[in-house]
Parts: structure tokens; C-alpha cells; sequence
């Protein structure tokens, strides 16, 4: 059987990261994974930039998308995606002792990367914020803990893990799940006449989460 090709960008621990060996690692890899395993397919992985996946699925570069990706209206237009495997919000992160209000944000710098929901929700819910798109997050909160940005925008579990290791950082306002800008969750997509396939993904992530290893792999990346 031909391999099933999934894409990511790996720049969004703990969805999808280079880990220190240059492998391709995650949440959504090991779930990925899992989903091969139980559709007993063989799958392969490749990198690269978050707004050129939808495109380069179009054009058969691989076969499916998994990149902590929101399932939106708009997106669900181009893709066809599957159950939401994931619920996320989103949230804002400064500098801490900058910014203590999301009030206080008219005018400020926020980065956030190209072609992600943030950025679309920022542009059309709040025009007096000043974006800034990133290739990638990772250089996004580099400029944020030099002093390029006053903000970065993002998933809460991505954010999260940011804040871990960067101890000067903090999160403020409320998080953000309006589902007209952030849909219904995270979806794994395909190209819309691959039914089949969708089919098979669908049935894979029902039986996961039955069987318990759907909950195995979450607990093992987003530990309670
Ligand atoms: N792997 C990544 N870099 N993902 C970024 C995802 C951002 C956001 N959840 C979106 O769907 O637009």
C-alpha cells in the first residue's frame, strides 16, 4: 500500500517541534502515529510553513494535514477535516511587568504566524492592535523576549509550553474560543475528495478514543 503522507509545521511544541535529534515529535506525531498503527497504514512525515500547507495539499505534495490546525469555516471551504481531535483556546503573552490588562493593548506590537486563526481574528476583531506576521511562533516570542513585540497571540497548550522555559513571560486577558474565528477544535485535514481516507481517520480516532489511547497519548503531552 502506498504510505499516507502527513505534513506539519514543527514549530509549535507540544503539537508538532523538532525534538534535539531533528526528528519530527509532538502531540499531533504521536497521535498521528497511533492513527497509522490502527488503520494499519505506514505513514511518513515532512515540515514546513504553516501557510503552506492547506496549498501544497491541494496540490498532492501529501496526503494529509495535522498541525494543531483549527477546523474553520473558512478552511472547511478549501479541506475536508476530520472530528475535532483537540479543544483549544487562544491567549496573549507579554513580557511580565509590561502590559497587565487587555485594555491596554491598542497600539502594541503582537506577533503572531502567518495564516493562523490569530492572526485573522486579531485583524478583523481588534484593527487598533498592530499585527506583525511570523514564518513561524519560535521567532515570534524571540522578538517578544527582545523587545520587537509587546505581545504574541496563540493556543493555550502552545503557550503554555513557551512559558515554561521562559520564566519573563506571562499570559494576560481572558482565553479566547470565539468558534467563528477558532471553529470547533483541531482537525486533521485532507484534500476534499479524499472521503476514503477521511473515513478511515475517523474511524481510527473513534476507536483510540474508545480503547483509551487517545487518553494515553493526551496525559502523556498534556500531563493534568
Ligand atoms: N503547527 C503550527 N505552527 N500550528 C499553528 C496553528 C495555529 C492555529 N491553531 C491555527 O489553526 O491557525
Amino acid at each position: 500500500a502506498e504510505p499516507i503522507r502527513f505534513a506539519s509545521s514543527a514549530t509549535y511544541p507540544p503539537f508538532e517541534f523538532m525534538d534535539k535529534d531533528n526528528n519530527i515529535a509532538g502531540f499531533d506525531i504521536d497521535l498521528a502515529k497511533a492513527l497509522c498503527h490502527e488503520m494499519k497504514a505506514e505513514c511518513t512525515f515532512s515540515n514546513h510553513a504553516f501557510d503552506s500547507l492547506i496549498p501544497s495539499l491541494k496540490f498532492r505534495r501529501y496526503d494529509a494535514v495535522i498541525s494543531g490546525m483549527d477546523i474553520t469555516p473558512e478552511r472547511s471551504k478549501q479541506v475536508l477535516f476530520s472530528q475535532p481531535y483537540y479543544a483549544n483556546s487562544a491567549v496573549l503573552i507579554v513580557r511580565k511587568g509590561t502590559i497587565t490588562s487587555a485594555d491596554q493593548m491598542a497600539g502594541k506590537r503582537v506577533g503572531m504566524e502567518n495564516g493562523s486563526t490569530h492572526q485573522k481574528y486579531l485583524n478583523e476583531k481588534h484593527p487598533e492592535i498592530k499585527t506583525v506576521a511570523y514564518d513561524s511562533y519560535q521567532t515570534a516570542v524571540i522578538d517578544l523576549k527582545n523587545g520587537r513585540l509587546d505581545a504574541v497571540f496563540g493556543d493555550t497548550a502552545a503557550v503554555n509550553e513557551w512559558l515554561k522555559t521562559s520564566p519573563e513571560l506571562t499570559t494576560v486577558g481572558e482565553h479566547i474560543a470565539d468558534p467563528a474565528f477558532f471553529g470547533a477544535g483541531l482537525g486533521i485535514a485532507v484534500r476534499p475528495d479524499n472521503t476514503e481516507l477521511m473515513a478511515k481517520i475517523n474511524t481510527a480516532l473513534d476507536a483510540m478514543k474508545k480503547d483509551g489511547t487517545y487518553k494515553k497519548i493526551s496525559d502523556q503531552w498534556f500531563p493534568q
